[in-house]
């Protein structure tokens, strides 16, 4: 694997087509590595297929896809360099946190004591300390959401896919989320794409902004030009300029 600052793309598309019964999606981008990449559109515009076709949970029937240089054609999930983090059901809920975490550095939990006190570390950065034996169904929304942050943590993947990860947290958690987000990524110098429907997400966390509509990628601007712009009508609608 090449290193994140050896490459020019984090993630490359290039041609790729998928195509449903009634849609085809289109994409085509290179995201540079170390960025925070916001990925918003309308329902249905492409965001959850965009992110399967990278993660590798859906096989474009054209195209290529590249991550940190390397062709991922033929890798499963699992051997692509890649976290996801969905909206939820990220856990085992018959499981405590700190296992939850463990299975991020192993999925057969033969933790050694470093291993243990690597995911007792990584519950105290998402500010979970002392969570550790709790199973996951007494865990509020928001603490579920950094139980699974401290997992992609542990496993140190120089990408992290997040799918609306603060979707069902309240303004407050968000802006601690948001926060705790930047931290770990200045930390890390991973590349993080984020499905989000909020634009004070795009505003306050985000470097660019990939913006779909109807299976297309239609926008990728720095932060700053793509909150100034006014020649979509599917952007002046995201932005709640109508
Ligand atoms: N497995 C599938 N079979 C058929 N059509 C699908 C499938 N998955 C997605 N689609 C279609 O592809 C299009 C894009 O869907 P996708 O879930 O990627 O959109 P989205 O932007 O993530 O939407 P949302 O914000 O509502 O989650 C939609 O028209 C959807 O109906």
């Amino acid at each position: 694997m090449n290193s994140p600052a050896s490459v020019s793309a984090a993630v490359s598309l290039k041609d790729v087509e998928v195509r449903f019964e009634t849609t085809t999606l289109m994409f085509d981008c290179v995201i540079p590595p170390g960025q925070i990449v916001a990925v918003a559109g309308a329902s249905g515009s492409g965001k959850s297929t965009l992110f399967n076709v990278i993660a590798g949970f859906e096989e474009p029937g054209q195209g290529a896809v590249h991550i940190l240089g390397e062709d991922m054609a033929a890798r499963l999930p699992a051997e692509r360099p890649v976290s996801v983090i969905f909206q939820e059901h990220n856990l085992f809920v018959h499981l405590d946190a700190a296992t939850n975490v463990g299975f991020g550095i192993n999925p057969a939990l033969r933790l050694s004591a470093v291993d243990r006190a690597k995911v007792a570390d990584a519950l105290k950065r998402v500010g979970l300390d002392g969570f550790g034996g709790r199973l996951a169904p007494t865990l509020s929304g928001g603490e579920r959401q950094r139980v699974a942050l401290a997992r992609a943590l542990v496993r140190h993947r120089p990408l992290l896919l997040l799918d609306e990860p603060f979707a069902a947290l309240d303004p407050g958690m968000r802006a601690e989320m948001r926060e705790l987000l930047r931290d770990l990524h200045d930390e890390e110098g991973n590349t993080i794409l984020m499905i989000t429907h909020h634009p004070d997400d795009v505003r306050l966390l985000a470097d660019s902004v990939l913006f779909l509509d109807r299976g297309r990628i239609i926008a990728h601007d720095p932060v700053d030009r793509f909150v100034e712009r006014r020649d979509i009508t599917a952007i002046n609608r995201f932005l709640g300029r109508e």
